[in-house]
């Protein structure tokens, strides 16, 4: 397992004790909460004798290991060597990192639980993987008021870790967190400048709920939505290049979405540029609009320059269903290079799946439209099947994003955007500065919701505008709004978030 690839945002704590875990059974409700949306496992067991520790996380390593998610098991480093799993988390009462790590070697992961600055920057001098930043709130097992810091705490840690050039360690926060307060907190506690949390752990929030799949997508929802303003700061940060290679229609409206919400765009359809580009940091549209030979050509060549540079590609298969040349040029597109995000309509993104899916063939003809939960695994089945592992974006009325395991869905936008033309190839754009500017969070999903979100917001915004009378009057107000979202968010003002709809979406394995 890759430590810098772990995922932190939905991290579950187990709970053995009655009170929390009632008469259910551990290992259940574990899966059913990895099933949700939980990223990573904590094994939390206090009392049980070494045996029954032994056994009870071989059988969670089973299901942690079937979902792809590590298992860490907390305080009890012996345990962990004996069934193998992934690493551990230790408090400040617990065996020293050093002794740990000694056992564990260098490829396991040790956390440390942090209630304060001078704590966080020893676990992180130390070399903790990451921190357990709390505890947050006080509840019915933890009423250590010393140990109580509020998310006030939470940012006066993050910003003295970000301070002593700690940015980078991965933080969540834990104590009394829940689906109520988790938005409170994420948001909150980012507005720390450079570094916010990647996620949030939780006790009985999943261990004592009566559907822990349902609470695990709720959280994951909550998380994914409270770290959007990190991806809006980052690209005013950045102010990343966006090189679109997108159609004749769009460049003018594509550049001025790009501006407006804080990349740089250059609109550069000559490929010999690209491999110069792609060193820039910036990210790659490819939009097959107003596809001809030799743009064709210019796209596969511009595809392995950002390749080569590990740039992020954004692909934009335009009418890939309305031709049998389109058809043909987007396998071909599809086959040149690897792409960080696939973003289509219904009808785009069936075309380019793998048909043979059962979901997909029962509910496609050229003019049917399918349900939520048909689009929903036609994104997640598109999404496993180009090998990288890209994030699919199916646009609509309802916009799906599944990364192939945890997919989402926004139900924000305005009528109007149907009616201007470009608005999808636009948001491509739009997502392409959100790939680029958060590429070192790893979380290209994220930067998808985040993009989606300010977008349609923003649409939002524009569509209930006095001065707007029609599409012809909302492409500006459209732009300013888009404008705005990016200057209120980074002022830290994110009141605008409330209006988001974010939602998880359970999709059933095929
Ligand atoms: N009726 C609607 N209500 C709300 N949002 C919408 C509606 N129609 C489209 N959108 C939004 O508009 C954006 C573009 O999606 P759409 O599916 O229209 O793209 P598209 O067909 O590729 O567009 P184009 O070809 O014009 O670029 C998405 O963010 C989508 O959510
Ligand atoms: C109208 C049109 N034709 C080719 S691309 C394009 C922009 C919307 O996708």
């Amino acid at each position: 397992m890759d430590k810098s690839k772990v995922d932190y945002s939905v991290y579950l704590v187990t709970d053995s004790t009655p009170a929390i875990l009632g008469t259910k059974d551990l290992v259940r409700v574990v899966e059913a909460a990895v099933r949700g949306g939980v990223s990573i496992v904590q094994y939390r067991d206090k009392h049980s004798d070494r045996q029954t520790a032994v056994q009870t996380a071989r059988k969670l390593l089973e299901v942690t290991r079937r979902f792809g998610v590590p298992l860490l098991v907390n305080d009890r480093v012996d345990v962990a060597v004996e069934v193998g799993c992934e690493g551990v988390h230790i408090g400040q009462d617990d065996m020293a990192y050093e002794e740990a790590r000694k056992l564990l070697g260098p490829d396991k992961i040790i956390g440390v639980t942090a209630s304060s600055v001078d704590e966080a920057l020893a676990a992180c001098k130390a070399g903790a993987d990451y921190l357990g930043l709390g505890t947050v709130y006080a509840t019915p097992t933890k009423k250590d008021t010393k140990s109580i810091i509020g998310p006030s705490g939470i940012r006066s840690i993050l910003q003295a870790l970000s301070s002593a050039g700690h940015a980078s360690i991965p933080t969540v926060c834990i104590g009394g967190i829940n689906a109520r307060n988790a938005t409170a907190v994420l948001l909150e506690s980012s507005a720390a400048p450079q570094k916010s949390l990647d996620g949030i752990a939780v006790v009985s929030a999943l261990v004592a709920a009566d559907d822990p799949a349902a609470a695990a997508r709720d959280l994951l929802a909550k998380v994914v939505t409270g770290r959007v303003p990190d991806v809006l700061r980052a690209v005013a940060e950045a102010t990343p290049l966006s090189h679109n290679m997108t159609n004749l229609v769009v460049q003018n409206f594509a550049a001025n979405v790009a501006l407006a919400v804080g990349a740089s765009p250059i609109m550069a359809n000559y490929a010999e540029e690209a491999a110069d580009l792609a060193k820039l940091g910036g990210a790659l549209v490819i939009n097959m609009g107003t596809v001809t030979p030799d743009g064709l050509k210019n796209h596969i060549q511009a595809i392995q320059a950002y390749n080569a540079a590990g740039g992020p590609v954004v692909l934009d298969p335009v009418g890939a269903g309305a031709t049998s040349i389109r058809r043909s040029a987007v396998q071909t597109l599809l086959s040149s290079g690897k792409f960080t995000i696939i973003k289509g309509n219904e009808r785009e993104i069936h075309t380019i799946s793998n048909t043979s899916s059962a979901i997909v063939q029962r509910g496609v003809d050229s003019s049917s439209t399918l349900s939520i939960p048909q689009r929903a695994a036609l994104a997640k089945s598109v999404s496993r099947s180009t090998g990288g592992g890209a994030v699919v974006v199916l646009t609509g009325k309802t916009d799906i994003v599944s990364d192939g395991v945890r997919t989402l869905r926004i139900d924000n936008g305005h009528e109007y955007l149907g009616r201007v033309t470009g608005t999808g190839c636009t948001l491509g754009t739009t997502l392409s500065a959100m790939v680029a500017a958060f590429r070192g969070k790893k979380s290209p999903l994220v930067a998808a919701v985040a993009g989606l979100v300010m977008f349609e917001i923003a649409a939002e915004r524009a569509g209930v505008r006095d001065d707007v009378r029609g599409p012809g009057t909302f492409v500006p107000a459209f732009l300013d709004e888009l404008s705005a979202l990016r200057e209120e968010t980074v002022r830290g003002d994110v009141k605008w978030l409330a209006g988001a709809k974010v939602e998880a979406v359970e999709v059933e394995e095929e």
